[in-house]
This record gives C-alpha cells, sequence and structure tokens, in this order.
C-alpha cells in the first residue's frame, strides 16, 4: 500500500501589522493580523527536503509588511494584491490565500486612540488565477432585553427547558460573505452589511436565535448587491433569570446570570436563489 501526501499548504500565521499615517495632524491608525497560506507543486519538498519550490514563511512575512509601507487601503484590496504577487512569484505556487483581520480602535484625540467592541472586520481572498473576496466580521457583540421569545419545541423525557414567552437574545456575531466580483466599494460595503445585521438583529421580534440569524443575513443580502451569499455562525448567549426566592426578593426580569459554557451555538448560510 503506498502512502502518498495528501492536501497540504503552508504559509505564515497571523502577523501582526500596525501602521500609522502621519501626513495629516490628526495621525491615522490600521491595526491588522495577516494570514498566508501557499499551496502548488510542493509534493519533492514534503518528500525529499528539497526547498527550491518554497517561498519562505518569512519572506511571506516581510512581504506584507513591506507592501503596508506604501498603504493598506481597504483590507480586500491589500489582500488582493499580496495574493496575486505571491502566485506570481514563484512557478511552483499556484494558489494563495491571505486571511486579513482588521481591528477597530476609536479616536480619543488626534494621536490618541482606544480599542473598540464595534466588531472585528474580516477579510479572505484566494488567487488561482481567478480571485475570490470574502468579507466579514466577528466578535460584534449584540443583546435585545425583550422581543423574544422560545416556545413550541418538542419536549422529551430529557426536556426540562422552561417555555418562554419573554427572554434576553444576546450574541456574538460571526458572519462571512462572499462577494460577487472583485470591483467593489469595499468600505461601503463592509458599512452597509454591517449595519444590516445590527438593524436587523434589533428590529426582528424573535421566536429563535435561528429566525433573527436568517432575517439579518437576508437583510444583508436586500441591501449590498454585490454579496452572493452570508455565513452566520451565533452563539446563543444564555442568560438565566436567578432564582432570588431563598431571599424573600422577587426577579421580575432583573437579574440574570449569564452562562459561559455550554452554548447553543446556531450556524446557517442565507443565500441568493439562482
Ligand atoms: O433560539 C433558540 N434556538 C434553539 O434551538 C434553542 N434551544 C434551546 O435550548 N434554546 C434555544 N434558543
Amino acid at each position: 500500500m503506498a502512502i502518498v501526501l495528501g492536501e497540504n499548504q503552508y504559509g505564515k500565521a497571523e502577523t501582526r501589522l500596525v501602521r500609522v499615517d502621519r501626513d495629516a495632524d490628526e495621525h491615522r491608525l490600521v491595526d491588522l493580523n495577516v494570514s498566508t497560506a501557499l499551496s502548488g507543486d510542493l509534493t519533492e519538498t514534503h518528500l525529499t527536503g528539497a526547498n527550491d519550490k518554497v517561498l519562505a514563511t518569512d519572506t511571506q512575512k516581510n512581504t506584507v509588511l513591506a507592501f503596508a509601507r506604501d498603504g493598506v487601503g481597504q483590507i480586500e484590496t491589500f489582500g488582493l494584491r499580496l495574493a496575486r504577487h505571491y502566485v506570481g512569484q514563484l512557478a511552483s505556487i499556484h494558489r494563495a490565500r491571505v486571511e486579513i483581520e482588521q481591528y477597530p480602535w476609536t479616536r480619543l484625540g488626534p494621536h490618541s486612540f482606544t480599542r473598540s467592541g464595534e466588531g472585528t472586520r474580516l477579510a479572505t481572498v484566494v488567487f488561482d488565477g481567478e480571485a475570490t473576496v470574502e468579507g466579514g466580521i466577528k466578535d460584534l457583540t449584540v443583546l435585545n432585553t425583550t422581543d423574544s421569545e422560545f416556545w413550541g419545541y418538542p419536549r422529551d423525557e430529557y426536556t426540562t427547558l422552561p417555555e418562554t414567552k419573554d427572554r434576553i437574545l444576546a450574541t456574538a456575531v460571526n458572519a462571512r460573505w462572499r462577494f460577487s466580483s472583485t470591483q467593489v466599494e469595499w468600505a461601503e460595503a463592509y458599512a452597509t452589511a454591517r449595519a444590516s445585521l445590527l438593524d436587523a438583529f434589533a428590529t426582528t421580534y424573535s421566536y429563535s436565535l435561528q429566525q433573527t440569524l436568517f432575517a439579518m443575513g437576508k437583510r444583508v443580502l436586500e441591501n449590498v448587491p454585490d454579496i452572493a451569499s452570508v455565513r452566520l455562525s451565533l452563539p446563543n448567549q444564555h442568560h438565566y433569570l436567578t432564582d432570588l426566592s431563598p431571599f424573600d426578593l422577587d426577579n421580575p426580569g432583573v437579574v440574570f446570570h449569564v452562562g459561559d459554557r455550554p452554548y447553543g451555538l446556531i450556524e446557517a448560510e442565507v443565500v441568493r436563489e439562482t
């Protein structure tokens, strides 16, 4: 029985990069985490140890830093630049995947910032002769104090969960959307997608997180024509009403214990019907 190499890729994970733009009195800041992964004609590399087809991961990291010298721009564009470059460098490299996270900073003053909780912007670019671009957001934490119910589910011998007509609904949104083009107003698309997620979460009267998830994905597709599909991963951050009766106190939806683990994890893709 022959033993052969399966799918493989290699790259530099999590190059942390901050770029400061000092041209104006008000400095500007871009804070990124960039991961690169290359694949191609690399069987010999794994079988014999010959490194003549390897674009060193150290070189991949240096390229990220050097390209940032000219400016980063939108992370989708930065990813496209990098991915195309890696594939063009060596005949052995056929495919590049560049994943970028952009951490949000809010201005405090001309040269002062605070890390904000508005969500981490995401971009993933794959280039193998053709380019595909995914955008997204993660760690966008949202909560509704009411307008959320959960009831009507079947009960079996293991069901203990009481039905509720009023609960807290909270989640940390993790969303990834696939663009149908590489010519997009990236900043506008991101801002509209993010606002759509927030608005749909806030305005949907919810009977389940599944229903809220679909409303959020649908709103993104309605508002951003360049997005073909959205994948959402929503952890249900359970808030349990605390029993205060041992202390002779009532609790009319005031004090909650916030569960950590386990949590419900609701995931789905929302797509345009073709
Ligand atoms: O919105 C919810 N969806 C579920 O599938 C589920 N299951 C559960 O126990 N609580 C909830 N809440």
